[in-house]
């Protein structure tokens, strides 16, 4: 099982959101401002965005985003009822998920990235509790771009919710018992209108 270093645990403290049953960081400010929308342009030209459909009532339907999936080789990962295969890391991906792995003490051998190219993109109610992810997963979300909601509810106690905002720049880090016990969401908005970028580092076994 993974876990989170000491050094951020103490160093991340204050940024630790107040959730039961859940361990999620916010750091607001994981990508410095200045080098936020080069990082965006070039991942937006060069990952290999695909438009993959789901089923939903019998029918084939284009999911809310396009998305891509970047992993060490020999990793094949099944999401979204699909089995993924990986396309070698891109230099931008490389950078990024050395600088996680530095922050936060944990591995990550693979990066899902989903583009939001508009405000009636999003994704769904789930947890990221694929049995490849193992117990307690630690799982890295950089934000970049348009800012847009997310929200948590919790699995059994119904009344339990927390909503945030994931401005450009953020890392939500969610880790320990997260995932067994919370949902989460990016729902539509009518509001943003822009693109957004979303990575979420991972490690699969
Ligand atoms: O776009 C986001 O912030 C959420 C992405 C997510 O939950 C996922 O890829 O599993
Ligand atoms: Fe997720």
């Amino acid at each position: 099982m993974q876990d989170l270093s000491t050094a951020f645990q103490k160093q991340f403290a204050s940024f630790l959101l107040p959730l039961p049953d859940a361990t999620v960081y916010l750091i607001p400010a994981f990508i410095p401002a200045e080098d936020q929308l080069a990082l965006q342009e070039a991942l937006t030209q060069k990952v290999a965005w695909r438009q993959e459909k789901i089923r939903m009532f019998g029918k084939q339907i284009d999911q809310p985003r396009l998305t891509a999936w970047y992993a060490d080789a020999g990793k094949a990962y099944t999401y979204s009822g699909l089995i993924w295969e990986p396309l070698p890391w891109l230099p931008e991906l490389t950078i990024l998920r050395t600088a996680l792995q530095e922050l936060t003490g944990a591995s990550f051998n693979s990066v899902l990235l989903n583009l939001y190219r508009h405000g009636q993109d999003s994704m769904g109610w789930h947890a990221d509790d694929e049995r490849e992810l193992g117990q307690n997963p630690i799982i890295a979300s950089v934000s970049l771009g348009q800012e847009r909601t997310f929200s948590f509810r919790h699995r059994q106690q119904k009344d339990l919710k927390h909503t945030l905002v994931l401005p450009s720049g953020s890392l939500l880090l969610m880790a320990g018992p997260t995932q067994h016990f919370w949902l989460h969401q990016l729902p539509k908005t009518t509001k943003a209108q822009q693109p957004r970028l979303n990575l979420t580092f991972r490690f699969i076994y």
